[in-house]
Order: C-alpha cells, then sequence, then structure tokens
C-alpha cells in the first residue's frame, strides 16, 4: 500500500506485521547449547556476572540467562547506545526495575573514551582482591568490544577479543582476559547465546533486525519488511529522503525497487517472449534489501528504540 504525505502517522499503516507460518526452530545452531553448558560449569568461579545486550532491544534479552545462570551480582549493560533512541532512556530504565533489573548502564563500546565503560569497574567491585567476571549476551551485541574497551580504559591495552560484524564470532569460551590491574580483574568472554526457542516470532524478527540471528537463517526479504512496518511504526521516515522516495510508504516492493534502481543494482534475466529470447536488467531486490538492512545496523535510519 503506498502512502501520500498527507496520510502520514497512524492512518495507512499497518497496524501488526503479518508473519505468516514462520517458525523460529532452526535459529539456534548447536554450538549455543554446547556454548550454555561451558558457561554453567565456569560460573563456579565467577564472581559477577555482566550480561550485555543490545539498547535497541532492552527487554527482549534471553530467558535461559535467568534461569541457566541465576547468580548474583549482576550488571546489565545496553550496548550500542549511539544506534538507540536514548530520548526513550528512563521509560526502559523504569520498566525494568518493575521487572526487577536494577544495575543498568547503557554503554557504547566504539566510542574511544566512552564514561559509562569507566563506571563498571567500581559497579562489580568493592574491595582490592581479585575478580573473575562472565561477560554473557546473545550474538553480535557487543561482548568482545565490551572486554577490549575495558582493557583499553583501564589497562590502556589494545584488542584481546575477536570484533566481527556478524553474529557467531565468538564460539569458545575463552582463557581469562585481564581487563583491570587495580583491582585485578579477569573477564571471560563467551559465545552469544539465543534461547533455543524464541516463543514470541517478534521478538526472533526484532534479534534478527539487529543482527543476532545470521540474516539467511531469516530472509533479507522478511527482515526488510519488517525493519519498513517498524520505522513506519516508530516514524522514523528517514528513509524517505535517503533513497529518494515521494514519501512514506508501506509496501517494502515498492520501496525496494526504489532503492535498487536508486543505487544502480539491477540483475539481468532471460524472458521468453513471441520473438524469442531476450534478456532484461530487473531491479535486484535481494541487494536492495541488504542496503536497507545494513543501513539501519549502522544507524543511518534514524535511532530507535524496538520495544516501546
Ligand atoms: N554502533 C555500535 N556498534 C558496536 C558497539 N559495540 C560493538 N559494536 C559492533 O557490533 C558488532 C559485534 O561486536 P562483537 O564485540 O563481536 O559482538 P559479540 O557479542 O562478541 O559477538 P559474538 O561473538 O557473535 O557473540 C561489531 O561489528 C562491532 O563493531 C557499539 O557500542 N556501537
Amino acid at each position: 500500500m503506498r502512502l501520500r504525505a498527507g496520510q502520514l502517522g497512524t492512518a495507512g499503516f499497518r497496524s501488526a506485521f503479518d508473519f505468516g507460518q514462520r517458525e523460529t526452530a532452526r535459529w539456534f545452531p548447536g554450538h549455543m547449547a554446547k556454548g550454555l553448558k561451558q558457561m554453567r560449569a565456569r560460573l563456579r568461579s565467577t564472581d559477577c556476572i555482566i550480561e550485555i545486550h543490545d539498547a535497541r532491544i532492552s527487554f527482549e534479552r534471553n530467558p535461559l540467562f535467568q534461569e541457566s545462570l541465576d547468580i548474583r551480582p549482576r550488571l546489565l549493560v545496553l550496548n550500542k547506545m549511539d544506534l538507540a533512541d536514548t530520548s526513550k532512556k528512563l521509560s526502559v530504565l523504569k520498566q525494568l526495575e518493575r521487572e526487577g533489573v536494577k544495575n543498568v548502564l547503557f554503554t557504547d563500546c566504539l566510542k574511544q573514551r566512552d564514561d559509562s565503560v569507566k563506571k563498571i569497574v567500581p559497579l562489580v567491585t568493592n574491595c582490592n582482591r581479585s575478580y573473575c567476571l562472565m561477560v554473557i549476551g546473545v550474538p553480535n551485541v557487543g561482548k568482545s568490544s565490551l572486554i577490549n574497551a575495558l582493557r583499553r580504559t583501564n589497562l590502556k591495552k589494545g584488542k584481546a577479543s575477536r570484533v566481527g560484524g556478524e553474529p557467531g564470532i565468538t564460539k569458545a569460551i575463552l582463557t581469562k582476559i585481564q581487563v583491570c590491574e587495580r583491582p585485578i580483574i579477569h573477564l571471560l568472554d563467551t559465545p552469544g547465546v539465543l534461547p533455543p526457542n524464541i516463543e514470541n516470532i517478534e521478538t526472533g524478527m526484532k534479534l534478527a533486525l539487529c543482527g543476532t540471528i545470521l540474516d539467511h537463517l531469516v530472509g533479507e526479504d522478511v527482515i526488510a519488511d519488517y525493519l519498513l512496518f517498524s520505522l513506519n511504526r516508530l516514524q522514523q521516515f528517514g528513509y524517505v529522503e535517503r533513497y529518494d522516495l515521494e514519501a512514506p510508504c508501506d509496501d517494502i516492493q515498492h520501496v525496494l525497487k526504489h532503492i535498487a534502481v536508486k543505487l544502480g543494482k539491477t540483475q539481468r534475466v532471460k524472458a521468453i517472449t513471441g520473438v524469442g529470447d531476450i534478456t532484461m536488467k530487473v531491479p535486484n531486490y535481494t541487494a536492495a534489501a541488504y542496503d536497507f538492512i545494513r543501513a539501519f545496523r549502522k544507524g543511518e535510519l534514524g535511532k530507535v528504540m524496538l520495544d516501546l
């Protein structure tokens, strides 16, 4: 459905996303169950857990962490704050407090000097002994980046943990990585773990949109459509200007066609006609979907809180 500028707002856009018959069963790779088992085995030697999550989806965390790794104290780090709509920070904190989550920090681990990262050591230590902390979270939320940021901040040392744009970079628990001298703090980097059953498909789509599930397992086409649905719901219409659209629009095929034409992303296909086969150039919808999703993940389509 295409909308004119006068039809912006609540009118005209889809009020709910149609997930069809999609199921999330295939989204939990086998190495994650192994990772969780390894993490449980290391609990006894862990003083505190730092659960890190994407700030854009603060409430859609992994319930398995609560059930299997429920030791106190625990700090919730909401990372990628630079991509989140921080005007909603207070509402997020209030809701988390209602859920019993009180120790919360928003961070941007890519920033060279992030004041929130500096606050972590005083929050998780209270005397001058040595500590072992475990960093947990779903894939691709910035666990390794947090470890590197802590080393940068407290030890003035470089990267110790491999960082990557795709989920599933860290596959095994690493040996302890030192991140602070006084007190001595070691961290355990862990593989990202998703719940084996993502009960709510909408939760799964938010996780996919933020890059915590491999795109091809979910489908770029449906991620792009859910992105369009979410941007319209949140009235984030930056995509209109970026891709020179006439107006906000709720039709993913129209938007992707427009992106493909604007960016010159076309592909050649053979068509059989009455006068023989001809080769035609048609919009490459998959390449356009990738560009749309990538732009969102880089924060180029606006800052969002997908849970509110
Ligand atoms: N914009 C932004 N990107 C970040 C931030 N922290 C990490 N990233 C990026 O997010 C991606 C994943 O970071 P990692 O540190 O590898 O995440 P991880 O949780 O260790 O990933 P797995 O090993 O897959 O579980 C990388 O492309 C990082 O550069 C942040 O605060 N802001």
